[in-house]
C-alpha cells in the first residue's frame, strides 16, 4: 500500500486502450497507466493516482473511486463502456444520414437502465424535406410522457425526453448555444450519436479548439488515428478555478448498440411508453407479447399520445427476442 499522502485525486479526461489521461487538481493532464487489471478507468472516472518515478509527466492509477453510474453497451462478445458519472446523455441524430430508430431506442434504454437522463437533438433542420420526415418519425419520442411527472388528469403531463431541433452549420453559433446551454449548464453530458450526425461540429461549436486538444492527445500516444476513435472530456466553461461545472464528453460514433446486460423482463421498465401501460396487465409478470388481458397489447396502435406506436412496440418485441437468446 502506498503512502496515503502520495496519492492524488484526479479526473479521467481521455481514454486510449488501457491507458488514460488524468487531470489533476492543478489542471495538468498526465498520461496514466492502470496498476493491475482491476483499475481500468473510463472517461468521467474519479481516480487516485500518483506520479510514476522518473517518468516526467506520467503517472499510475492506484484506485478507481466508486462510480455514480456507468453508461455502456454489451454485445455478444464484449462490453464497451462509454463514460462514467454522467448527468445526461445528449443523443445527436440528423435529418441525414437517416437515423435508425432502433439505435435511438437502444441508446435511450441504456440511459434509462443506468438512470441517466437523455436529451434528443435532431440536427440539420436546414435540409427541409428529410428534416420533416425525421421530425415526424420522432413523434412518439416528442410525445412520450414522464411517468414520474404525470401532471393533471386530462392534461397529459410532462414529456419524458426533451427533443430539440437545430442546424449546427446554418444557425448562428450564439443561437445554438442559447438553445442548448440551459440543458448543459452545470452538468456532465455525454454526446452520443451515429457517424455523420454532427458530433464533431457540435463539440467544436461549444468548445472552440476542442479538436486541437484531441489532436495533441493522439499525437502524444503516437496513434496517428483520427480524433473520433477515442472518448474525450471537455470543459465547456473553459476551465479556470471555480468555473469547472459544465462538461461535454465526445465519443466515437457507434454501429451496434448491444443491450445484453439488460434482462428481457427489465426492458418494459426502460421504455416509458410501454411501462405506462404495464400496470393495466392482468398478470404481474406479463411479458406483453401474447398474454390475455395485456394493457400494453391493448394500447398498441391506439391513436393519440396514450397509444403505443407500432414501431416502438416492434422494437420492444424484437429486443425482447434478442435478449432472450443468450449464450451459455
Ligand atoms: N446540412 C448540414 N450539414 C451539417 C450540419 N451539421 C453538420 N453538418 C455536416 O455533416 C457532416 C458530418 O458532421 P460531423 O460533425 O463530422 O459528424 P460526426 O457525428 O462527428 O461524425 P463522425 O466523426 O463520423 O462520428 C459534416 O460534413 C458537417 O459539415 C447541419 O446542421 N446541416
Ligand atoms: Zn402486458
Amino acid at each position: 500500500m502506498s503512502e496515503p499522502g502520495a496519492l492524488q485525486q484526479g479526473l479521467v479526461v481521455a481514454g486510449h486502450g488501457r491507458h488514460c489521461w488524468v487531470e489533476g487538481a492543478d489542471g495538468v493532464r498526465r498520461l496514466c497507466h492502470p496498476r493491475g487489471k482491476k483499475n481500468l478507468a473510463v472517461v468521467g472516472d474519479r481516480v487516485l493516482w500518483q506520479p510514476a518515478p522518473g517518468q516526467g509527466q506520467e503517472g499510475s492509477i492506484e484506485q478507481v473511486l466508486p462510480r455514480r453510474n456507468l453508461l455502456y453497451r454489451q454485445d455478444e462478445l464484449r462490453t464497451k463502456s462509454f463514460a462514467a458519472n454522467l448527468d445526461q446523455v445528449l443523443i445527436l441524430i440528423a435529418a441525414e444520414p437517416v437515423f435508425s430508430e432502433s439505435q435511438l431506442a437502444r441508446a435511450l434504454i441504456a440511459a434509462e437502465a443506468a438512470q441517466i437522463r437523455p436529451l434528443i437533438v435532431l440536427n440539420k433542420s436546414d435540409l427541409a424535406e428529410p428534416f420533416a420526415r425525421a421530425w415526424e418519425r420522432l413523434l412518439p419520442y416528442r410525445t412520450m410522457k414522464d411517468p414520474d411527472a404525470p401532471g393533471e388528469p386530462g392534461e397529459g403531463g410532462a414529456p419524458r425526453y426533451p427533443v430539440l431541433a437545430l442546424s449546427l452549420t446554418t444557425q448562428p453559433p450564439e443561437a445554438v448555444r442559447a438553445l442548448l446551454m440551459p440543458y448543459l449548464e452545470g452538468r456532465t453530458t455525454l454526446v452520443l450519436g451515429p457517424s455523420g450526425a454532427g458530433k464533431s461540429t457540435l463539440v467544436n461549436l461549444l468548445v472552440p479548439g476542442a479538436r486541437a486538444l484531441t489532436g495533441e492527445v493522439s499525437q502524444a500516444l503516437n496513434s496517428g488515428k483520427h480524433t473520433t476513435t477515442s472518448t474525450s472530456w471537455y470543459w465547456v466553461d473553459g476551465g479556470g478555478d471555480g468555473a469547472r461545472r459544465t462538461a461535454l464528453i465526445d465519443s466515437p460514433g457507434f454501429q451496434e448498440f448491444g443491450l445484453q446486460h439488460i434482462a428481457p423482463m427489465q426492458l418494459a421498465a426502460c421504455m416509458p411508453d410501454i411501462a405506462a401501460h404495464a400496470g393495466a396487465c392482468k398478470f404481474h409478470n406479463c411479458s406483453h407479447l401474447h398474454e390475455p388481458g395485456c394493457g400494453v397489447l391493448q394500447a398498441v396502435g391506439r391513436a393519440g399520445p396514450d397509444g403505443i406506436s407500432p414501431s416502438r412496440y416492434k422494437i420492444y418485441k424484437d429486443l425482447f427476442a434478442e435478449l432472450s437468446r443468450r449464450r451459455y
